[in-house]
């Protein structure tokens, strides 16, 4: 689909109508239009859908209006630096399980799968910090949790799919939701999982610290407070529902820009080395750790990571309904029901927002390069008050992995990598697989 719309951005420019069925849509990769309306007129802006779901679905992702509000806010501690600084200690002990993995497989066959590798990672680390369970991932490729992730990311990337088809209909005929449900069994299954875990809790006097403990917090205040502005806005169910968006929004994205990340490196090995020598400096000056406060130092690294995630950007769109008729630029008024899609692919791969687009080259993101790059036109993580809640987790997390993993080995390809990207794809950047050789160091 990403092609697809660099070859439009080609014909039309930054900014161009497009139709589904007969609604049109307005499309833009423009930053001062992507600032106009998720900025500047966010509050006729908020939501991403534009009918209505039942509460055990209403996920932060696809909340609007005042749910929205609420559930962002409500949910938002949650990755404090705080609470993201309590989380890294688990998130580096699954690191070390996964070299340990490395170091019991890659004498067998040094041919590794780095997409299932970093599902496994990135699984277990959403398991452990949001759930407080091990998900056993990496030597358990039966793991319930992996299942249900596995399906519940292609029915999350459907349930998006099917969103754009059945809007039309769904528009027209709003009875026909009582008939359809776009969120297939194993979102049902990751909610019926959050309720068992807190259900635990709750009967074994079970106290954490994690994403679930927050989700606790807000039931009972619904309990103790209904008239306040969260018993007001959200039932128990709403609340329930997002141990599953969690789940699922912070799995497959993650795996796919860490497997990418790790293609590009072996691509450029004195990019590689270059980090890797980097990672090595840092430790010795943190006593050999590889941590919260040491990863914040390795500035070439989070270049690198950002560097990969304009090149691969996991998702390659993020959307906006219009509720008010408002006019975003002089004389460009978006009508209400109307929707606004920001394509984040193309933007990237614009020569003109990043020269030699298709070249990786992370000195573009150092402290001294970054002021050259126009906001709203660099973003793998959405824009606006709506942007990615899990941003800062996912590169703190991506960190550490990537850190922990080129001080133990060396990333080459191999006769078999390739990098092949799915079709027809609406929202992401998916493939089925990466094999990339690991040598250890
Ligand atoms: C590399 C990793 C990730 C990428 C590239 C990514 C990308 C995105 C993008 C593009 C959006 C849409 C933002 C917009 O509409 O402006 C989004 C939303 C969201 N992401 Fe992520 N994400 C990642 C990791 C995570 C993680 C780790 C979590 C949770 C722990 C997470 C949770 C969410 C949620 C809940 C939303 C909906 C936010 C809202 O509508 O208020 N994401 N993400």
């Amino acid at each position: 689909m990403h092609e697809v719309q660099m070859d439009k951005m080609k014909k039309f420019g930054k900014t161009y109508v497009g139709y589904e069925y007969v609604q049109p849509i307005l499309i833009t990769i423009d930053p001062d239009l992507i600032k106009s309306v998720t900025i500047t007129h966010f509050e006729n802006f908020t939501d991403i859908l534009n009918f209505k779901i039942e509460p055990k679905v209403t996920t932060l992702d696809t909340a609007g209006g005042t749910v929205w509000h609420v559930l962002r806010k409500n949910m938002s501690p949650t990755f404090s630096s705080g609470k993201l600084k309590g989380m890294m200690e688990p998130i580096s002990e699954i690191a070390n399980e996964m070299i340990e993995y490395l170091n019991q497989e890659t004498p067998k066959n040094p041919d590794i799968d780095v997409k299932q590798l970093f599902q496994s990672f990135a699984l277990e680390t959403i398991s452990q910090s949001a759930f407080g369970i091990k998900s056993d991932a990496f030597q358990n490729k039966e793991s319930e949790l992996l299942k249900h992730g596995r399906e519940g990311f292609s029915s999350f990337v459907m349930h998006n799919f099917a969103e754009s088809l059945l809007n039309l209909a769904l528009n027209q005929f709003p009875g026909l939701l009582s008939y359809i449900s776009l969120f297939p069994a194993a979102y049902y299954k990751l909610y019926d999982i959050t309720a068992n875990i807190m259900k635990q809790r709750l009967d074994q006097g079970i106290k954490k610290k994690d994403f679930l403990a927050r989700l606790q917090e807000l039931i009972e205040e619904i309990k103790e407070n209904p008239n306040g502005e969260v018993g007001k806005n959200l039932t128990d169910e709403h609340i329930t529902a997002q141990g599953a968006i969690f789940f699922l929004a912070g799995f497959e994205t993650t795996a796919n820009a860490l497997a990418t990340l790790c293609y590009n490196l072996a691509q450029h090995p004195e990019i590689q080395d270059k980090v890797r020598e980097e990672i090595n400096n840092v430790v010795d000056e943190f006593d050999g750790r590889i941590d919260y406060e040491s990863v914040q130092s390795m500035k070439y690294l989070e270049a690198c990571i950002q560097e990969n995630l304009r090149m691969y950007p996991p998702a390659t769109l993020h959307i906006r309904q219009c509720t008010k008729d408002t006019e975003i630029a002089p004389g460009l008024v978006i009508k209400k029901g109307m929707r606004v899609d920001f394509p984040i692919y193309t933007s990237h791969h614009n020569p003109e927002f990043f020269p030699e687009p298709e070249t990786f080259n992370p000195d573009r993101f150092l402290p001294e390069n970054e002021k050259t790059i126009k906001p709203l036109t660099f973003r793998p993580f959405g824009g606006g008050p709506r942007f990615c809640i899990g941003q800062r987790f996912a590169l703190i997390e991506m960190k550490l992995a990537v850190a922990k993993l080129l001080t133990s080995y060396q990333i080459n390809t191999s006769p078999k990598t390739k990098l092949e990207f799915d079709k027809g794809s609406p929202f992401l950047l998916s493939y089925p697989e990466l094999v990339l050789r690991m040598n250890i160091i």
